[in-house]
């Protein structure tokens, strides 16, 4: 039966793809410690040494103590951690040796759940496949409806509307929030899914919730792979294959239900009313005891794995199936749309904006009352005016200040996005300065200079010379002579105030922000994008 028959159909398109089977074989990853103020290179420091293993389409745990390599060897998997720590080792994806592919074809559920706290559940469904659906391929009811459909399948229906929330939102709960980060991997319609401890921080009844729909989408033909920390009884039985990992090695490799038998016929007898899971982390910490020992090498099934590993790889070379293209491929990302998207949802955070502009005002007639109708005689019309621009400017500056975190508050939402190929680096930066310079810099000072400069009355002494007002004529006089008086002064703090002085100012300053902004997209762009 070939693989397309396999999958289940269960009336969503989204479920249907058949998972591959993953095998890794002999990895060794090694990471370089940084010591001292200098960072120098420190000794290296082997977190995965020389481990193989069998994934296959059903429910994969990868369970350990922390510390043990668990996130590592998930992360090296699916591609997601520097290769440049890779001294050898090899994965296949149904027997062929993985690419850079695999980060578009897999669907990847980080730890900290990235989402965008402003928009709602179905939002934040409908950004993901806007972004990531190919709209050849995808109209927009089709979308919409893949997105219903996810909704309903996680069973998100009810929270659909409610905003995922922010500090300042009290938003949808953990288990919520979980599975709209698993929905919004899901979109692509992945057959291979990798979770990075899907239950930390959920209580045991959401856990087992997440543990079962994950359950539910490896009945239906795909291959979930996560790394779990200490399940519950519950949540252990619903495992298939069970990877127990200890300080970088794999203790056990298997089917999760043969795993106690195993570490049976090894002395190891499990209590009774024990959770198998917990036996086994007290097997690896040294906490249980055995009436024999464990093999030397820590790794029972390595010699079996890389025969099986070997077998599989040559069979697959020789049948020259093309079993790989059963994972489904997510299109690259599409400027236009993403852009698109990108700018909306970025200018969907009003809040922030909504304080900004409360802000501006608030100071904006704070200076104006401070500095209210400056009067025309000297010398507090020169002091005045001095203080009122000093004031003008440290606001300009201050207020622009929060532009310096723009990049770095995002930056896991950043790289979670682009590895995933929401958008190009390009496209996210572009929508990032358009979204944020509008409306959080240039519309707030806009109203500020506009309500200050008109309270504290600084028109320009000919706009008043036009007005032909007899009544004005004292002012007139008074204009002019501060407007003298104010030439000798800027003469006096030896400023240029001739065209050219005024306009090289603009020169200079579009020519540090252009700097600054090419230094940021490259900045950007050398973000790592590897764990
Ligand atoms: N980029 C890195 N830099 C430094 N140390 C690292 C890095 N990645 C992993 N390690 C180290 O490798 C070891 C394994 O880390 P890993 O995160 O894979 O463990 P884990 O089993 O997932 O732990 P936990 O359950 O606490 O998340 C740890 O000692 C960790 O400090």
């Amino acid at each position: 039966m070939s693989n397309k028959e396999k999958s289940v159909h269960v009336g969503e398109e989204c479920f249907q793809q058949h998972g591959p089977t993953l095998m890794f074989s002999n990895i060794k990853y090694c990471i370089q410690e940084r010591v001292g103020l200098l960072c120098k290179k420190g000794p290296e420091k082997v977190i995965l040494k020389d481990i193989s293993g069998i994934l296959k389409p059903g429910m994969n745990a990868i369970m350990g103590p922390t510390g043990s390599g668990k996130t590592s060897l998930l992360d090296v998997i699916a591609g997601r951690k520097d290769p440049a720590g890779l001294r050898h080792g090899t994965v296949f994806v149904d027997g062929r040796p993985v690419t850079n592919d695999l980060r578009l074809t897999s669907a990847y559920v980080v730890q900290d759940d990235v989402l965008m706290g402003t928009l709602s559940v179905r939002e934040n469904l409908l950004f993901s496949a806007n972004l990531r659906l190919d709209p050849k391929n995808h109209s927009s009811a089709d979308k919409q409806s893949r997105v219903e459909n996810i909704l309903e399948e996680l069973g998100l229906t009810e929270c659909a509307n409610t905003k995922i929330g922010t500090d300042f939102i009290r938003g949808v709960s953990g288990g919520e929030r979980k599975r709209c980060s698993i929905g919004m991997e899901l979109i692509t319609a992945p057959s291979l899914l990798f979770l990075d401890e899907p239950t930390t921080g959920l209580d045991a009844y959401t856990a087992n919730c997440i543990i079962s729909l994950l359950h539910k989408l490896s009945r239906n033909g795909k291959t979930v792979i996560f790394s779990i920390h200490q399940p519950r009884y519950s949540i252990f039985e619903q495992f298939d294959q069970l990877t127990l990992m200890h300080k970088g090695d794999v203790v056990y490799a298997g089917k999760a239900d043969k795993a106690l038998e195993y570490f049976s016929l090894l002395g190891y007898q499990i209590k009774a009313f024990n959770n198998p899971a917990d036996f086994f982390l007290d097997i690896i910490n040294g906490e249980a005891e055995s009436t024999l020992e464990l093999p030397a090498t820590g790794k029972p099934h390595e010699t079996l794995i890389t025969i099986v590993v070997c077998v599989l790889v040559l069979l697959e070379l020789i049948c020259a199936t093309d079993a790989y293209t059963n994972v489904t491929r997510v299109p690259g990302p599409r400027r236009r749309e993403s852009e698109r998207e990108a700018v909306l949802n970025l200018l969907r955070t009003p809040q922030t904006s909504y304080a900004q502009w409360a802000l501006t005002v608030f100071f904006a007639l704070l200076v104006g009352l401070i500095y209210y109708q400056i009067p025309l005689t000297l010398p507090e019309g020169l002091q005045n005016r001095s203080g009122a621009f000093f004031f003008l400017v440290i606001n300009v500056v201050f207020s622009n200040l929060g532009a310096v975190e723009l990049f770095i508050k995002e930056r896991s939402v950043f790289i979670h996005e682009n590895a995933n190929g929401y958008y190009r680096t390009s496209v996210y930066f572009l929508s990032k300065i358009g979204a944020d310079l509008l409306p959080n810099r240039i519309v707030p000072n806009i109203f500020f200079s506009a309500i200050s400069y008109y309270m504290m009355v600084l028109e320009r002494p000919h706009a008043r010379m036009h007005k032909i007002d007899p009544f004005k004529n004292q002012n007139i006089r008074l204009v002019l002579c501060c407007s003298i008086q104010g030439e000798m002064f800027l003469q006096g703090q030896g400023i240029d105030y001739s065209r050219w002085g005024f306009w090289q100012n603009q020169v200079a300053l579009i020519g540090i922000s252009s700097v600054c902004l090419v230094v940021a997209y490259i900045q950007l762009r050398r973000i790592k994008r590897w764990k």
